[in-house]
């Protein structure tokens, strides 16, 4: 075998570090990374409240809104224009179809703030994350007896994430305090009747 050979192999895709996580690191270009955030830093973002209790993190949602205060998912404004190509991009790498996104959550993590150990709603499907800004990273826990494993996954600014499955349904996921300001774009599907995080 020569060395050509061997660099002719074709590129193994990256092995998950959990089933049902995949991520990308070139979503977006730089520019349209500044350009994403200054839509976002226009919209009017408001910290996220959950059962009275007010996080640290500002957000901003567009096609349904999932209100923490009631417990339950209420129609929305529709995803401002600017949203749709970046949708539509983020579907076709997570294999999806962009009219299932229903759902958009804007983001800033100012330094200091960050988000809790959660799973997303149930009545939410599959979840599709952009990163802007700075890096994170994006911890992940699910209960094994006494003790949790863990696995740890690098969010490159300008990359993505798409959740389904076991990531999640069955894992929970947390991002640590930001020291720098990052900003996020999650986009979401609703979950089916029967039940699958479509
Ligand atoms: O900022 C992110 O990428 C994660 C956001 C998140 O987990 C959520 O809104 O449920
Ligand atoms: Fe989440």
């Amino acid at each position: 075998m020569t060395m050509d050979m061997l660099f002719d192999l074709p590129a193994m895709p990256a092995q998950p570090a959990l089933p049902g996580l995949s991520t990308t690191s070139d979503l977006v270009t730089a520019a349209e990374e500044q350009q994403l955030i200054a839509k976002i830093d226009a919209t009017a973002l408001a910290p996220f409240r959950f059962q009275g209790w007010t996080g640290k993190r500002l957000t901003s949602s567009f096609g349904w809104h999932y209100d923490f205060d009631r417990g339950r998912l209420e129609p929305g404004v529709p995803f401002p224009d600017w949203l749709i190509p970046i949708r539509d991009r983020a579907a076709a790498f997570a294999g999806i179809a962009a009219a299932d996104l229903v759902q958009a959550l804007l983001i800033r993590y100012d330094p200091g703030a960050g988000i809790g150990w959660h799973r997303d709603r149930p009545a939410f499907g599959q979840v599709l994350g952009i990163s802007l800004g700075a890096p994170a990273a994006m911890r992940f826990r699910r209960r094994a007896g006494a003790k949790f494993s863990r696995v740890t996954v690098p969010l490159a600014p300008r990359g993505a994430y798409h959740l389904s499955g076991m990531a999640r349904d069955d894992w929970e996921h947390s991002i640590a305090a930001m020291e720098e300001t990052r900003w996020s774009i999650t986009l979401r599907s609703l979950r089916t009747a029967a039940g699958d995080a479509r």
